[in-house]
């Protein structure tokens, strides 16, 4: 079948379901990064009955991110993806939609990263309120992952409500969980067979049928919102919303602009979605390996308390007297390989990359691990080292194969805040408190549950404080 069209190799199809029987129904890294081992940097897979051009290693994934950004810069919409977002807002839209509105929210997280308190101050108040989170279990055990997920999700409501919520919002915690319900069935088995069979699926009972209740009560929540700063408009705005409301107004003479409110709808959510469970995941990895490797841990703290002090506010900025905390950090991300495979691209156009004649239409998958994993740019790709990113006199390195954001058109649209929250918030946690396993407990499970985003398993550990 691939012959015929002259796509690149790859394992040969089933009728109907294609390849996908042999992956387990996803797109997993490990998977695919095996199937390059015989296939070769990149190969085809059939998703069902549709072909998709697999990217593997550091020099093939930056090849088509980086030298043809332009070209494989669209987004497939996939049945589910359709339904839950009709074309509208940034992550699953395309061509002038998907422009104006991502040009227009770069433009709102420039503003907001200058503001005197702007999202660096948020992020330093959330993050005090985290320490307290912790502060009062007194080094009881705890799942570290519901207090960390509170306070990335707060930041981004200032953001993009204005105001955050308490632990006992019992809608907000609905939102969460309507949330992290809509990313992680996308990377299921679920997502995978709805996708390819939503004619079938339609009938069959599963998780696919709770998802669009859980997208609805995303898009109500936000339509709330929306409805309170309709009512209570002010002169300055202070958050996404009410710049959205501003540039509705400004532009509704113009016949080529995509600002209403359905496209706001769907940009808020978006930014919710894209924020929360990705970098909550990473700092619950980041907490697991520093209870996993208490040198590294120890280390850390040193750092802090010699370049830092025990009670300044940390900024941004810090990072660069900080070469070991800095390296661990993107050795976490590294290593924690949050974003698995990275969000499937479209062929805008035909194009030709290393060889291959890829047609206008085709979906790519630029498999991210491949080069967060890629032996030949990383000294020990499967372990945790921090000195991935330090050269010999201890100074910080980046490594051009460090891509947990992407890279081109599309990449991450929140790379800035995810980086300001990371460091903000681990750096104080490490500095407050240091972290052990409960009494008892000898093991870590360092395994990952596969997903869209790529977590630990649920685990607690005794946070002292210092
Ligand atoms: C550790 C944190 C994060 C990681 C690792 C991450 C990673 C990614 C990746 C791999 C993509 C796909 C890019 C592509 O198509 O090649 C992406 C897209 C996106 N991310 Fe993030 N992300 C993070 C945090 C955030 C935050 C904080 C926001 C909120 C502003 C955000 C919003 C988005 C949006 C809107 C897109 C779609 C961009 C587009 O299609 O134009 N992400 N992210």
């Amino acid at each position: 079948q691939w012959t015929n069209r002259g796509l690149p190799p790859g394992p040969s199809p089933l009728p109907i379901i294609g390849n996908l029987w042999m992956l387990n129904f996803q797109f997993h890294h490990e998977t695919l990064i095996q199937l390059a081992n015989k296939y070769g940097s990149i190969f085809t897979i059939w998703a069902g009955e549709t072909p998709v051009i697999v990217f593997s290693g550091c020099k093939a994934v930056r090849d088509a991110l980086i030298s043809h950004s332009q070209e494989i810069s669209g987004r497939p919409t996939t049945p589910f993806v359709k339904e839950f977002t009709q074309g509208k807002g940034i992550a699953v839209s395309n061509g002038h939609n998907w422009r104006q509105q991502r040009y227009f929210v770069q433009m709102f997280m420039r503003k907001m990263a200058t503001r005197t308190k702007g999202l660096e101050w948020q992020i330093q108040e959330e993050a005090q309120h985290l320490l307290e989170d912790f502060t009062s279990q007194r080094g009881r055990p705890l799942d570290p992952s519901t207090p960390i997920r509170h306070a990335v999700c707060n930041v981004t409501a200032c953001l993009v409500f204005g105001h955050r919520f308490s632990g006992e919002d019992g809608a907000f915690q609905q939102l969460k969980r309507a949330t992290n319900f809509v990313v992680a069935f996308n990377g299921t088995h679920w997502g995978r067979l709805y996708d390819a069979f939503p004619w079938l699926m339609c009938r069959i009972p599963g998780p696919h049928q709770k998802v669009f209740g859980h997208a609805e009560y995303i898009h109500n929540f936000v339509k709330r919102e929306i409805r309170s700063h309709q009512k209570n408009l002010t002169e300055e705005p202070k958050d996404l919303i009410d710049f959205y409301l501003a540039r509705i107004s400004e532009t509704k003479d113009d016949p080529s602009s995509t600002f209403d409110e359905s496209n706001m709808i769907q940009v808020v959510t978006d930014i919710f979605m894209g924020s929360s469970d990705t970098i909550s995941a990473t700092l619950h990895w980041a907490v697991l390996y520093m209870v996993a490797y208490p040198s590294i841990q120890e280390k850390v703290q040193k750092e802090l308390d010699n370049v830092l002090g025990r009670s300044r506010i940390i900024y941004f900025e810090d990072r660069k007297r900080l070469p070991y905390t800095n390296a661990v950090i993107h050795e976490f991300q590294r290593f924690a390989n949050m974003a698995s495979v990275g969000l499937a691209r479209q062929c805008i156009r035909d194009t030709s990359i290393q060889g291959f004649l890829i047609n206008k239409g085709t979906i790519i998958i630029a498999n991210l691990s491949s080069a967060l994993y890629d032996p030949e740019h990383w000294e020990t790709p499967r372990q945790f080292n921090p000195n991935h990113f330090l050269d010999e006199e201890g100074n910080f390195v980046n490594n051009k194969a460090f891509l947990p954001f992407s890279a081109g058109h599309r990449v991450c649209l929140g790379e800035q805040q995810a980086r300001t929250e990371l460091f903000i918030f681990f750096t104080n946690l490490l500095r407050a408190f240091t972290f052990q396993l409960p009494e008892g407990v000898t093991e870590v499970n360092m395994d990952s549950i596969y997903g869209t985003v790529v977590q630990p398993h649920p685990y607690e550990i005794c946070a002292f404080s210092r």
